[in-house]
């Protein structure tokens, strides 16, 4: 597939300033996403998801102190944005859903209110009736029963999983050619996680815009996405079509984590943790991130760095052995 990617990140690497000295929050991060494609980050807490997420939206901590590399977005150099520029670019091109729908829900104002609000900050002449319909509209798109009367409801009126569903519809309101998602699930029980799981697979199968999916669970990511990213200690391992990363992971961490969610559903309890931890922020790499997890470690692994590989289809890895 040779489409211009909508997003093209090159050599990212983020250092925020440490209590002991710098932390390496992302270490030389190539992403590509190609439009209408839904693309599924994966690694397990502190690898660095969310400060990817963060990056491309321009909302990286205070303490950050280097931000090296590119950020492309439809050719538009989003590391060289002013802070004017960027918050014209959230909320219109690039859309955002959080875990907590509070973040983004205003608790004094109707769902019906807050929505014809976005609604006419992207078309500003339309009229309230139509904004009202196209709202009503949405809400029934993304699931909601009687959608007409829960524009007259309040946030605190609604489940956590019906407020998870608004923000996505405020989300695809504004018509963004990208929507960065992060662990938006997470607090949902399996039941309204299954159903948000189906608005991403009518998005995939529709193809309208990009999505970057945060989560640390593969096997949820592998319901609705097309392509996988995983990354550990702040590096991409492996990356490439979802279904080929399932079906054959190449690099050990990613086996790790499939292993993790073969465990879950054999025993149907919680979610299995691979043995030891993630690299430090502030650790120095020399050799393989992941060589003091891996059982299959070799002298190699600790020489130096070890560079992405394209090991064809599609995919590419990180890892000697390849
Ligand atoms: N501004 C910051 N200052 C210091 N450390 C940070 C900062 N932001 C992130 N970190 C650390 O960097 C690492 C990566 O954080 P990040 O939130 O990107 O990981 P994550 O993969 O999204 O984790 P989670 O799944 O828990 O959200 C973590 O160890 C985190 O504690």
């Amino acid at each position: 597939m040779s489409t211009t990617p909508l997003v093209s990140i090159r050599d990212l690497s983020v250092e925020a300033a440490g209590a002991t000295g710098p932390l390496h929050l992302l270490r030389g991060v190539d992403i590509d996403i190609a439009p209408g494609r839904i693309v599924g980050v994966v690694g397990e807490s502190g690898s660095g998801k969310s400060t990817l997420a963060s990056a491309i939206l321009g909302l990286l901590a205070s303490n950050v102190t280097k931000v090296g590399g590119e950020i492309r977005f439809q050719g538009l150099d989003l590391l060289a944005l002013t802070e004017p520029q960027k918050r014209a670019l959230r909320g219109d091109r690039i859309a955002m859903i959080f875990q907590d729908p509070m973040t983004v829900l205003n608790p004094v104002f109707k769902i019906g209110t807050q929505l014809v609000d976005v609604i006419r900050r992207k078309r500003p002449g339309v009229s309230r009736a139509d904004a009202m319909a196209a709202a009503e509209a949405m809400l029934q798109r993304v699931g909601i029963s009687e959608p007409a009367r829960r524009l007259a409801a309040y946030p605190h009126q609604m489940s956590g999983g019906m407020r998870q569903r608004v923000m996505i519809a405020m989300a695809l309101l504004t018509n963004p050619q990208l929507i960065l998602a992060d662990e938006p699930t997470t607090a949902l029980d399996a039941t309204v996680e299954a159903q948000i799981v189906e608005i991403f697979r009518d998005l995939q199968r529709e193809s309208a815009c990009s999505v970057l999916f945060i989560s640390h669970h593969l096997g949820l990511l592998s319901e609705f996405c097309d392509d996988a990213i995983v990354v550990y200690g702040g590096l991409v391992v492996e990356a490439g079509p979802m279904a080929e990363i399932i079906g054959n992971p190449r690099h050990p961490y990613t086996a790790a984590l499939l292993g993790c969610e073969i465990d879950e559903g054999e025993s149907g309890t919680a979610l299995k943790t691979i043995p030891g931890h993630p690299p430090s922020p502030s650790a120095l790499l020399a050799g393989c991130a992941f060589a003091p997890r891996c059982a299959l470690v070799d002298e190699l692994c600790l020489r130096g760095p070890v560079p992405m590989a394209e090991v064809g289809a599609g995919v590419s890895v990180r890892c000697t052995r390849i």
